[in-house]
């Protein structure tokens, strides 16, 4: 079953005038992309810095509106929805941030953050709401005792599992994460990752994870598109693409993830040389 389908997606944003610039440009920051994400299924989407990933992540979410194309939402064309009529999707299709602290009130405790979409949502219950935070924490790995602490008292790694907990709880189907790891040292990672296997086995998500960096994604995504300048170049298994790289910026992106078996890293240096 087809969860998420984006049919030839395009976003141009208009630039004005400015004191450096003497001419109105333009920007196509998403170009002509389409896919589709099977129920069940983890896409990575990799590419470099201003390649168009996170505009792509709002136009699936339903935060901007493309200049053309359609995104499907299982079968349900939703490109043209009002803010309200995107209510009856946003439940099922959350997203988690790169730096979840920017995305929380810091007014709000740990019991607050998590159970505001529950409280936008419908469950008007305080007493249920504190059940289902309570069950959310303990599914992202975090203990009891936070659930009063404010997120600047926590460690980054502790706001990132807020933040999952706060896409998670209103159980939907589909989550987007844009680099959510990116600011956390490599053990952390490590273990979001593994957080987030974890929760897809349990929960059954779907994922479309953002990414620019290629060895985060190879064991964990079923398949992987890679963007140059708003363009899906290449689209394939995590494993297909490390074993046969078709395009160019692809192999590139391999050859800069650091090899650990030293013996391989040897053949990889006399490669090199030889070539
Ligand atoms: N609101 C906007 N107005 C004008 N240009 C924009 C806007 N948002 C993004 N862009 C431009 O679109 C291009 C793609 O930006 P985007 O943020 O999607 O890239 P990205 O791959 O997510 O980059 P990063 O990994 O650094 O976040 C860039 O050239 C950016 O300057």
């Amino acid at each position: 079953m087809k969860l998420l389908e984006a049919v030839s997606l395009n976003k141009k944003y208009g630039m004005k005038r400015g004191w450096f610039t003497s001419e109105a440009r333009s920007v196509q920051a998403v170009n002509d992309v389409s896919f589709s994400l099977e129920s069940g299924e983890t896409l990575g989407l990799v590419g470099e810095s201003g390649c168009g990933k996170s505009t792509l992540a709002r136009l699936l979410l339903g935060l901007e509106k493309p200049s053309s194309g359609r995104v499907l939402y299982r079968n349900m064309d939703y490109t043209d929805w009002s803010f309200s009529e995107m209510r009856q999707i946003r439940s099922r299709m959350q997203m988690v941030f790169q730096n979840s602290l920017a995305s929380f009130n810091p007014l709000f405790t740990v019991e607050q953050i998590i159970g505001e979409p529950l409280r936008n949502y419908g469950e008007r219950k305080a007493g249920a709401r504190r059940i289902l935070v309570a069950d959310t924490l303990e599914l992202v790995g975090l203990e009891q005792k936070h659930i009063h602490s404010y997120p600047h008292e926590l460690s980054g790694g502790q706001q990132q599992r807020v933040g999952i907990a706060r896409a998670i709880a209103l159980r939907p189907e589909l989550i987007i994460c844009d680099e959510p790891f990116s600011s956390l040292d490599v053990t952390l990672r490590k273990q979001m990752m593994d957080l987030l296997q974890a929760l897809k086995r349990e929960l059954g998500l779907s994922y479309v994870f953002i990414t620019h960096d290629l060895s985060v994604v190879n064991r964990f995504c079923d398949s992987v598109a890679v963007m140059v300048q708003g363009e899906i170049v290449e689209k394939q298994s995590g494993e297909g693409l490390m074993q046969q790289a078709d395009h160019p910026y692809t192999r590139k992106l391999l050859s800069s993830i650091p090899v650990q078996d030293p013996r391989l890293r040897r053949k990889d240096r006399e490669k090199e040389y030889r070539e």
